[in-house]
């Protein structure tokens, strides 16, 4: 009895094919072809760039200026194209923003990110939505409190401890100064803090006598490769099967089987320690004394007054590991980089800001000691403000919109528009750098890293002490900005990131003096979604920041 309704295998094959085929062109059709008819056709801005990578390519490379001067063409919110030359939405108007990012349940983060990111890191908070997303970052969010992350503050100042004994050790083997790429110190000290606050595991990657250990190497592959704009990525958007086909893909699944194992390792440790010290009623905050954030997710996770229906499983406890190691990690090391490089544009206030952290007589201060600290404060901001290590994020429309404006805008056909029809599927670009460097947001020098020092002029008081009326609309979680984003996927360790760069750049600067080792024209930013410094001169390098360390000796 034949088993299939086919004369003869290669007929089965062949009507396979034709299926797969059909059911393609209905997703593509649904899909795709609307977004060739939405609305935002009819908006101005730039020209079609090239048919494969439409605009993307441009603003990647040469995001910062560019953007300022499409903004400047064509004004706040215009049009720009996706891959294939499908038209998407550009913003930077604050209400339009705000509508978008606070409905975290009709706007998503676009499916092929998601589905890559969930491929390596499993079901975590970073790529969950909707009703999921709720339920995980109900759980997590009181491990990221404000008493948590004072406790993990000592951490902070042990790993930045252990930078500068990493560094002191370059300054002997050179000679009373050494030059250094500085990203690759950050990174192994971010890199140890995370593995430790998040989830007590010692990388000890500072240590230079240690042999890399088995998730490190497992978290490089995935994190040393960054999501490129190439043709697997375009198609695979598309059919998903096909990105099987990038060995980049397979490399990144053996890499998440080892994190899946020491996540699991972790997490049955830390279940175990939880449930030895319990009391008889249960879990309580009392029982578990860890400071990790795992450990601090499973407590919360495992208490008695949360419904066996709002509980993680394993698996979504599991992704949460490399989950902040990715998000946490680079991105804290690339702000302070940022820092360390707009200190040695400008001397003054370098000097200005070591004097205020040498006024604090002790090497390991508390989280309120350093959040007192205003000069520290506006450093961190103004950096935060002119160097957002993620400068972009995006959101797909989940069912038709009408997205409000707070500025009018003016159609190709010269109709004034008060608001904007967003059909489904829409894609809205959040530019969070352009808008940090908005003139119209923070003034004339908005592209400059300013703060009072000794030569400033009286007349301009400093940004930071009484920032621009227009920017107290930002729809951000902190600070008059949008590095950490706002809403509810607004960044969830905004807090943790904040006290450990105050933590290492008041241990840094206490330490050091630091100057740029390469003249200031060869400093370029790279990469779209996180952006790095590099040497024009020595883009094929990758990230890199050469500075000029000097041990600075206290009179
Ligand atoms: C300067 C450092 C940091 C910056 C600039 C930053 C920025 C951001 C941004 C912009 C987002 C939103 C992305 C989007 O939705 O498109 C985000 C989300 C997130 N961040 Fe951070 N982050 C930093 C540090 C950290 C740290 C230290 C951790 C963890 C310890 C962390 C964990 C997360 C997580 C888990 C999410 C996803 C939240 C959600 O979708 O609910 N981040 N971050």
């Amino acid at each position: 009895m034949a088993l299939l309704p086919f004369g003869s295998f290669k007929e089965g094959a062949v009507a396979l094919l034709v299926g797969t085929v059909l059911v393609l062109l209905v997703k593509f059709w649904r899909s795709v072809v609307p977004v060739y008819f939405s609305p935002l056709r009819r908006l101005r801005g730039p020209p079609n760039g090239e048919l494969l990578f439409g605009n993307l390519k441009q603003i990647g490379s040469e995001s910062a200026e560019l953007t300022q001067e499409w903004i400047a063409q064509y004004g706040r919110t215009f049009r720009f194209y996706g891959p294939l030359r499908a038209p998407r939405l550009f913003t930077t108007d604050l209400r339009a923003i705000n509508h978008v990012l606070t409905r975290s349940m009709e706007y998503y983060k676009p499916p092929e990110s998601r589905k890559g990111l969930a491929r390596l890191l499993g079901e975590g908070v970073l790529v969950t939505e909707g009703a999921k997303h709720k339920q995980q970052r109900h759980i997590m969010n009181p491990a990221f409190g404000p008493a948590q992350i004072r406790e993990l503050t000592e951490i902070f100042l042990e790993k930045a401890n252990g930078l500068c004994e990493y560094w002191n050790a370059q300054i002997a083997a050179q000679g009373g100064s050494a030059r250094t790429n500085v990203i690759e110190g950050l990174s192994k000290m971010t890199l140890d803090v995370i593995g430790l606050a998040g989830f007590s595991y010692e990388f000890d990657a500072l240590n230079p006598e240690k042999p890399t250990n088995e998730l490190n190497r497992a978290f490089s592959v995935i994190f040393k490769q960054p999501p490129k704009m190439n043709l697997f990525a375009i198609i695979g958007g598309f059919v998903p099967v096909l990105q099987r086909l990038d060995p980049r893909v397979r490399q990144g699944d053996e890499a998440k089987a080892v994190m899946q194992r020491i996540g699991m390792e972790l997490l049955q440790e830390k279940k175990a320690s939880i449930l030895s010290e319990k009391s008889a009623g249960g879990v309580e905050k009392k029982d578990v004394q860890g400071r990790d954030l795992l450990t601090l997710l499973l407590k919360a996770n495992m208490a008695t007054d949360v419904p066996d229906s709002q509980r993680l499983t394993d698996e979504e406890v599991i992704a949460q590991v490399p989950t902040f190691l990715v998000a946490g990690h680079e991105t804290t090391s690339t702000a302070t980089t940022w820092c360390l490089h707009a200190l040695t544009q400008d001397p003054a206030i370098q000097t200005k800001l070591r004097a205020e952290l040498l006024s604090v007589h002790t090497d390991t201060p508390s989280m309120d000691d350093l959040n007192a600290l205003p000069y520290l404060d506006h450093v961190v901001r103004e950096t935060l403000r002119l160097y957002s290590p993620v400068t972009i994020t995006s959101r797909v429309a989940q069912t038709d919109d009408v997205l409000p404006l707070s500025e009018p805008i003016t159609d190709r056909a010269g109709n004034t528009l008060h608001e904007l029809p967003l059909p489904k599927g829409s894609r809205v670009q959040i530019p969070i750098l352009a808008l940090h460097r908005l003139k119209a947001l923070w003034g004339e020098d908005a592209a400059e890293f300013r703060l009072n020092c000794a030569r400033a002029r009286p007349r301009r008081p400093e940004r930071w002490d009484n920032p621009p009326e227009a920017t107290a609309n930002m729809p951000g979680v902190w600070g008059h900005l949008l590095t950490f984003l706002g809403g509810p996927h607004a960044c969830i360790g905004y807090r943790f990131s904040l006290v450990e760069m105050k933590a290492l750049v008041f241990t840094l600067v206490r330490n050091f003096e630091f100057e740029l080792a390469v003249p200031k024209e060869d400093v370029k930013p790279l990469g779209l979604f996180l952006q790095r410094p590099c040497l024009a001169s020595e883009r094929e390098k990758g990230a890199q920041l050469p500075l000029l360390l000097r041990p600075y000796r206290r009179s």
